[in-house]
């Protein structure tokens, strides 16, 4: 252990340079909103053509609330104690590497960069905030003798589950054991001939899961869950994800559907629903896409005529997630055709028997096709046809029509902080994979990993996934305590998918060619790690959102 690595003399210099960073990113929102400012309101127009500024608005606060997030880490951790030389390491490595990128350049994605400038920022606004602590935290953090100090330590770093405390109680860190447990006895062994199979998850491992609670984690006692809060299910989330994504996603639709239900359903459909969704006796699929209209989603055309008792349902849908064994479909519709708009939508509580693959929908009304895809295999996705399907009136969800976009957005935080909980999973099995891999592999008679530029990119996956997970924890903690955490929730899914891609592109590099052989689970990781910009609000849309509430202020 050295002195200088454990020393935390660093952290005034970066309270200091954190303040800076923030007056800048404060500049920086007041010139992107005077640019999309048009007779005293914000400017939809203009926001889309300044697209780059504004989504790289976004991309600058979410690393403001990562710098934020690394200091707030490591007071709480000196002051428990458990603040040792990998957790010093991980956290001004994160933050020196940051501090940089918000100076030299965001990655928005490869190859699409924002840099302070496009923000409308002179260099005389830069020159004043980059204070001498600025400089002295870049040049002394991310540095070549720190970095392989920290690849040192993980190199060691076997036995334990994380690189690195995650700064959460010992409650939950058993629940991370416990999943952990329970995934390399049952998925980790057989995830990736799954994948190449392109077999469904077994059921056993789904049964397994239920009696583990984990369908029921977030839904309240009262309705048959054990109300344990979003830190729990990202917990849960991560270690599932880390084994298989597609595990780790089961409880995707249970989420939503839980939570719709309860933000938005009658006493009865609680009544009726929540404890047999906390017991994973039902299976939930989310039905909101169609074919040409997936970021857009306001605009969608399904049609659900009230006729007598029932609703009929017309339309296609697409990219619906485990349909097939699903047993009831959160089925978003257009209830009124004259409201165009967001207005005239509503959520079905739909309810569907349980397909084969001969047979997947064999229900009056409901055909379907199956999408072949790159990753993300394991639940399947469908296309689905409605034909007059029929749906009860009663499975209107909270019993009144026009509410069923409102209700899907009220669920938007737990999805976000669970999605981004995903991406912390995936990028951790990157490094695992990538780590085993370069401390087995011997070139010029050394094992990859003593290779600077190979465990570099070790390195790179355990800082990055620190920052996220410090994010993706804070946005949890704001929801389990009542408060809005749209804000954050969006920021830990748009950077825990870019962490995980890059995480699992650079552990592929690091097997070289044997990483392009599909025999090898890095493979697996790659495909899978690629949905995670795409659902869940695409990167750009996730980017949008974000901006827009931060102009609005
Ligand atoms: C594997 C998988 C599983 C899925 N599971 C489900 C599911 O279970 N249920 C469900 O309902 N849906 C599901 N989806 C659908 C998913 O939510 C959509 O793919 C997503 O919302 C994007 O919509 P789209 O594919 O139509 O892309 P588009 O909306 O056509 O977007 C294409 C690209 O253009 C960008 N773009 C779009 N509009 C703008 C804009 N205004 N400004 C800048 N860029 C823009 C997007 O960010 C994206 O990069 C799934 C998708 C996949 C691939």
């Amino acid at each position: 252990m050295s002195a200088e690595t454990s020393s935390t003399n660093w952290l005034p210099d970066a309270k200091a340079a954190f303040a800076s960073v923030e007056a800048l990113y404060a500049q920086a929102l007041a010139a992107v909103r005077a640019r999309v400012t048009k007779d005293g309101k914000l400017s939809n127009e203009l926001i889309e053509t300044e697209q780059h500024a504004a989504h790289g608005l976004s991309w600058f606060a979410t690393y403001v609330q990562g710098l934020r997030e690394l200091l707030a880490y490591a007071d709480r951790l000196i002051a428990e104690g458990a603040y040792g030389e990998t957790e010093n390491l991980l956290t001004r490595i994160a933050f020196s590497e940051y501090l940089a990128q918000v100076f030299g350049g965001i990655p928005m994605s490869q190859g699409e960069f924002v840099r302070l400038s496009d923000f409308g920022l002179t260099p005389a606004d830069v020159a004043a905030r980059r204070i001498a602590e600025v400089d002295a935290l870049i040049a002394t953090g991310s540095t070549a003798p720190n970095r392989a100090r920290l690849a040192e330590l993980i190199d060691h770093h076997e036995a334990a589950e994380t690189i690195g405390a995650t700064g959460l109680d010992e409650t939950l860190e058993a629940i991370r054991s416990e999943m952990r447990k329970f995934a390399s006895d049952n998925v980790t062994p057989h995830a990736h001939e799954w994948h190449l199979k392109n077999d469904y998850i077994p059921l056993e491992v789904i049964t397994g899961l239920s009696e583990l609670g984990v369908f029921g984690l977030t839904i309240p006692e009262e309705y048959g869950g054990s109300g344990m809060g979003k830190i729990a299910m990202c917990v849960v989330s991560e270690e599932l994800s880390r084994a298989y994504i597609g595990v780790g996603s089961l409880g995707t639709r249970s989420e939503i559907a839980g939570e719709l239900i309860l933000v938005g359903g009658t006493e009865e459909q609680k009544q009726k629903y929540l404890p047999k969704i906390a017991s994973g006796e039902i299976l939930p699929t989310a039905v909101f896409t169609e074919p040409n209209n997936g970021s857009d989603l306001a605009n969608l055309r399904t049609r659900a005529t009230r006729e007598g008792d029932v609703y009929k349902v017309v339309g296609n849908k697409t990219w619906i997630t485990h349909p097939v064994r699903a047993d009831v479909m959160t089925l978003l519709v257009r209830t009124n055709p004259n409201e165009k708009g967001y207005k005239g939508l509503s959520m079905l509580l739909a309810e569907k028997p349980r397909g084969t693959d001969e047979n997947p929908f064999p229900a009056k009304g409901m055909t379907g096709g199956e999408i072949e895809v790159l990753g993300y295999r394991g639940m399947k996705e469908f296309e689905i046809g409605f034909d007059n399907f029929e749906v009860p009136a009663a499975n209107l969800l909270g019993g009144e029509e026009g509410k069923g976009f409102k209700q899907l957005m009220e669920t938007f935080e737990s999805a976000r902080i669970q999605t981004a909980a995903r991406a912390l999973g995936v990028a951790q099995a990157a490094l695992d994979l990538g780590l085993r891999y370069a401390k087995e592999r011997v070139q010029f008679g050394k094992p990859l990993f003593s290779f600077p530029r190979v465990f570099d990119k070790i390195v790179t996956m355990a800082i990055e996934i620190h920052v996220a997970r410090q994010i993706t924890y804070f946005a949890a903690r704001e929801k389990d305590e009542g408060k809005r955490c749209d804000l954050e929730a969006g920021m830990a899914k748009l950077l825990g998918a870019r962490v995980a891609w890059a995480a699992a592109d650079n552990a592929l590099q690091i097997h070289g060619g044997n990483g392009f052989a599909l025999e090898y689970p890095v493979s697996r990781v790659l495909c899978d790690a690629r949905i995670l910009n795409i659902f869940e609000g695409a990167a750009e849309i996730q980017a949008q959102v974000i901006a827009r509430r931060l102009l609005e202020g």
